[in-house]
């Protein structure tokens, strides 16, 4: 059955602007420009969404803290490059009620300057490395950019960060490698598949020695940085004196890590398994994953609302995340509205099923319905559950795999951007001016090359720009 997403496809913007509020996902009424307001339903599916974080960083043995949201200036401007990437967005605290501070604040943008003079106070041997933490908090970024909710937003209300320090280059090289499972279990839970980018040299995380993009495809064709993950090398410790104590007595600076993902992972969810309907959550992620609607019939013998509550104890009893929707209004406006937020499977009961010990399954990804025995009904919604999220995963796969293209020539390049955008991946020689020009020829950004490496080689093609011996395939977006 084809899904509708006639509106879904050709104006996804307002059709996710829209959705965020009708859903009730986030009130974008507040009054500061690009801070807007959790809702209890939106909170509800990041909160499911952070369970999985919190769940991998446990299993991967990282601690979880929890730092001040202000930090001095004095810290704030010790790492050069860090500081030329931020200055320009940070947000800044001067006074205290009426008296000018005597060091001014930042609202931290990200927690680097907050915790590295921390991490020269805690990481003392080798014995303490590899340091690992991570929290979950908000951050401050005064986007110049449009703005939009959680995509790009100027209080980051759910940035995930992990700082990590480590004895050597290869150790931090294990932890990114450690970062990107972690960041496939994630994936995998959200249905989202993704590809993974080295950013350019001049397009790095400030500070960082390499950065590394997560970038899913969002329904217009432009892609969303949907995670982060970046070697340091020793760049901070050099800047914050994060030394420690080697086996042989002497000393060496640390080498570190960081990983970031925020709200953009809801925005994701939203965007790429949502039809014209509305939001289509994965079962995992789902506040509700199974929705009862009793369809009474008046004067029939048979109890629909006793029979939808014996259904519902039963799913509760297998862990099953279930509501049963007994208000006084017309069923077409239930299935309407728990359409538009998402909930994966519905079961409607009438008396005929009642009286024929039966349910009618609704899927909300696909949209069919199917009668099932009640006999065999909590097996059948593990099934249906698992068979819905295989679906959207296969479904977002086949169309971020449709969206990739590799091209020879700048001018394939702008066809492609004209008639459906989505990634592009052009022969290059390496050199940056060469990257940058071809920016600005296909006004687009450059996301990268492949990850790992290897897989960005190539041989026997020409750069697409200066006609040189290309050395890597270049992938170019339009991008949030
Ligand atoms: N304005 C924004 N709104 C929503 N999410 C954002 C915004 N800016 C960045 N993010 C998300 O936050 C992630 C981490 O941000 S970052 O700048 O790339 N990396 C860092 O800040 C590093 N310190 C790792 S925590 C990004 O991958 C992106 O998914």
């Amino acid at each position: 059955m084809v899904v509708e997403r006639e509106k879904w496809q050709n104006n996804f913007s307002e059709w996710y602007n829209e959705l965020i509020e009708t859903a009730g996902i986030q009130d974008k009424r507040y009054p500061v420009k690009g801070m807007n307001i959790w809702l209890p339903y939106g909170l509800k599916i990041m909160k499911n969404i952070e369970k999985f974080i919190h769940e991998e960083m446990e299993r991967t043995g990282h601690q979880e803290v929890l730092f001040p949201a202000l930090i001095p200036e004095t810290e704030f401007k010790k790492e050069a490059e860090h500081i030329a990437g931020f200055e320009g967005e940070v947000l800044w605290v001067t006074h205290a009620g009426l008296n000018p501070l005597d060091v001014k604040l930042i609202l931290r943008p990200t927690s680097e300057t907050a915790m590295y003079p921390m991490f020269a106070l805690w990481i003392r041997s080798h014995a303490d490395l590899p340091f690992k933490i991570y929290q979950i908090v908000n951050v401050y970024r005064y986007e110049t950019k449009h703005t939009r909710p959680l995509i790009r937003v100027r209080e980051i209300s759910r940035f995930f960060e992990a700082h990590t320090a480590h004895d050597s280059f290869e150790d931090a090289e294990r932890q990114i490698k450690e970062d990107l499972e972690i960041f496939d279990n994630l994936a995998k839970k959200l249905a989202l598949p993704y590809i993974i980018s080295k950013r350019p040299d001049w397009d790095k995380f400030p500070g960082a020695y390499y950065s590394l993009g997560a970038e899913v495809i969002m329904p217009d064709g432009r892609t969303l940085q949907i995670g982060t993950m970046h070697n340091y090398k020793q760049n901070f410790a050099k800047a914050y004196n994060i030394m420690y104590e080697k086996e042989d007595g002497t000393h060496d600076y640390v080498h570190q890590t960081t990983y970031g993902m925020s709200e953009r992972l809801l925005a994701a969810v939203i965007a790429i398994h949502g039809d014209d309907r509305g939001m289509v959550l994965p079962p995992t992620i789902a506040p509700i994953q199974v929705v009862i609607v009793p369809i009474p019939k008046k004067d029939s013998p048979y109890d629909v609302f006793a029979y939808a509550r014996e259904i519902a104890e039963e799913l509760k009893l297998a862990g099953i995340r279930v509501h049963v929707d007994e208000r006084d209004i017309r069923p077409g406006r239930k299935f309407y509205d728990w359409e538009l937020k998402g909930v994966p499977l519905r079961i409607e009961v009438g008396p005929k099923d009642v009286e024929g010990q039966k349910a009618v399954f609704a899927r909300r990804d696909t949209l069919e319905k199917f009668t099932i025995e009640r006999a065999e009904l909590v097996e059948k919604v593990r099934e249906t559950l698992d068979a819905i999220m295989e679906n959207l995963y296969v479904r977002a796969k086949e169309f971020l795999d449709s969206h990739i293209k590799r091209v020879d020539t700048l001018e394939e390049a702008k066809k492609v951007f004209e008639d459906r955008r989505g990634v592009v991946e052009i022969p290059w020689c390496g050199e940056e001016s060469c990257g940058l020009e071809m920016e600005e020829i296909l006004d687009a950004k450059m996301l990268g090359i492949p990850y790992p490496e290897e897989t960005a080689k190539i041989e026997g093609k020409k750069c697409a720009h200066c006609g040189k011996e290309a050395k890597f395939i270049a992938r170019f977006a339009r991008t949030y």
